[in-house]
């Protein structure tokens, strides 16, 4: 686990988030502040609202009222689309690659958008490369992600570890400062978890991002998470450092169950 700095400032902020359906008050005056660094995982149970302030932080739909500030900049009806330009990258709880292309296909298409929202030679990550260069990119990002000598497979043919792997890819391919992860590992077996951790917390590491995610599997959320907030009812009940929220007595009676234990 890696904390952020204590130097670090806020990449992410929402305050007073406040998010309706018609016939359901999903988020309730939610505040959250993400540090530069931090890795945040927001947790909860069933229908808690964690997905839906995910698409409100990444874009995909607008809060009712509340404002979303990243780095500074009040981005609240910025599209989803933009958002990404600015540094934002999303995983879904179902993995979101095109089926019909192979592994370094999909790479490539993401690494071409990088490439092409880049006046040449500027930006983070990756300088300008010749285009014979590009091939060589989609490998080393395949080689990341531990899809090495897979780049020629079908998307479709791939296992669910290593579409979840591929989408990996692809966000890192567009170089995020932030990264948004639906429940990286969803529907995982244990082995592949415990392996999606190890990942996820390597290329943080490497390219020195900010992750949030959220999850239901405490060992990914205890494993990872520098920092931890609770949403109830669409109310954040809790924040804090791992340990601090799984003492919580108002966690543990509402989300963790008052028996929980954990190592
Ligand atoms: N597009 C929508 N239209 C209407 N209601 C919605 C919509 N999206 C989500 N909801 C409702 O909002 C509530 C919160 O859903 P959300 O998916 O954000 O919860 P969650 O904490 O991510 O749940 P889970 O852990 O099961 O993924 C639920 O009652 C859900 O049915």
């Amino acid at each position: 686990m890696t904390t952020a700095p204590a130097t670090a400032r806020p990449i992410l902020e929402a305050g007073d988030i406040v998010k309706d359906y018609p016939s359901v008050k999903v988020l309730k005056q939610v505040n959250l502040s993400v540090m530069e660094g931090d890795t945040l995982a927001v947790i909860g149970p069933n229908g808690a609202g964690k997905t839906t302030l995910f698409k409100v932080l990444s874009g995909e739909v607008f809060a009712g009222s509340g404002a979303v500030i990243y780095n500074g900049r009040d981005i609240t009806r910025m599209p989803a689309w933009r958002r990404v330009r600015m540094g934002f990258g999303r995983s879904f709880q179902v993995a979101s690659v095109f089926l019909d292309l192979t592994a370094a296909e999909n790479v490539l298409v993401a690494v071409e958008a990088y490439l092409a929202q880049k006046p040449a030679g500027s930006g983070p990550g990756f300088r300008c490369r010749p285009a014979a260069d590009v091939r060589d990119l989609v490998e080393e990002i395949l080689v990341e992600v531990d899809l090495a000598g897979k780049g020629s497979h079908e998307a479709r043919f791939l296992s669910h570890g290593d579409k979840k792997r591929l989408e990996l890819a692809m966000s890192l391919a567009l170089r995020p400062r932030i990264l948004l992860l639906d429940e990286p590992t969803a529907g995982m077996a244990p082995a592949d978890r415990q392996a999606s951790i190890e990942l996820i917390a390597a290329v943080k590491q490497r390219h020195g991002m900010t992750v949030v995610l959220t999850e239901h599997d405490m060992d990914v959320v205890f494993g990872l998470a520098s920092r931890v907030v609770v949403l109830h009812h669409g109310e954040l009940i809790a924040a804090g450092t791992p340990d601090e929220v799984r003492e919580n007595p108002m966690v543990r009676e509402v989300y963790l169950g008052a028996e929980t234990h954990y190592a």
